[in-house]
């Protein structure tokens, strides 16, 4: 997969783009992520990226010319890029959504920031994407947070933890199961036997029936959009 991100702060990427599995993905040429700077696509001298909004208001709005010149430049040659806009206000990115992206050859990320972009980049725009009901200064960071969910499900990004974890549940939105490693009891608190047993189907088991209970007990909505999808099997649901 290649990814294109459009930004005015391309140094706020910097660490996320080099650390950890990312990093590890992107130096193995595993995929392939370029920032661009919004302001390398101007043509004045002051490498002007905003303006005032028309009909007054607060702050500045990014201009359509640098990112449609970005936009032209980025996609003279290859496949077509799937183009991403974060907004405050776009539709919620959710873990169906990263797995349905993950599937994407190309993606293009616009990252507003100010006041967001020129109305007229969203005929640039395939989806424009909210990372959650907060408001943020800029949309660098939830391009990351996609960055990071699109990329883990990228097939050898996570090496080979990937066979270990590639469980339905969290691809299915479902919230994780407790995690315990060694000292078997600290300050009291023992690990549960279960997980001491080496028995794998009842330490499977056990793993499912938390990770539904906790799913249950603080996001039953995810649980009923599974069971409209026929996404949970029987066992699951009894
Ligand atoms: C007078 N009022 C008129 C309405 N504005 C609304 C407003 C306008 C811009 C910004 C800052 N910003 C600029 C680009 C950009 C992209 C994403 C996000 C973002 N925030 N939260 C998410 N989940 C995000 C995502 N994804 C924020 C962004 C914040 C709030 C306020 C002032």
């Amino acid at each position: 997969m290649r990814i294109d991100v459009l930004t005015v702060l391309p140094g706020l990427f910097d660490c996320f783009l080099k650390e950890g599995v990312i990093g590890k993905a992107i130096s193995s040429g595993k995929v392939e992520v370029k920032v661009h700077n919004i302001r390398d696509f101007t043509t004045d001298k002051h490498r002007v990226v905003d303006d005032v909004p028309y009909g007054g208001g607060p702050g500045m709005v990014l201009k359509p010319e640098p990112i449609f010149r970005a936009y032209d430049e980025l996609t003279k040659e290859g496949e077509k890029p799937y183009v991403l806009l974060t907004e405050p206000w776009g539709e919620k990115f959710n873990q169906e959504m990263a797995v349905e992206l993950s599937k994407k050859p190309r993606l293009m990320i616009i990252c507003g920031r100010y006041e967001g972009v020129d109305e007229r980049v969203k005929s640039l725009v395939d989806r424009e994407v909210s990372i959650g009901d907060y408001v943020l200064t800029g949309g660098e960071l939830p391009a990351m947070v996609i960055m990071d969910a699109v990329l883990r499900l990228i097939p050898g990004v996570l090496g080979n933890l990937e066979s270990l974890r590639a469980d339905s549940f969290s691809d299915r939105g479902l919230l994780g199961y407790p995690n315990y490693t060694r000292p078997a009891e600290f300050r009291g608190m023992k690990v549960p036997e279960v997980l001491l047993s080496g028995h794998h189907k009842k330490i499977e088991s056990w793993r499912k029936e938390q990770s539904l209970r906790k799913t249950l007990e603080r996001r039953p909505e995810i649980i009923e959009n599974l069971k409209r999808k026929g996404l949970l099997t029987k066992e699951e649901l009894e």
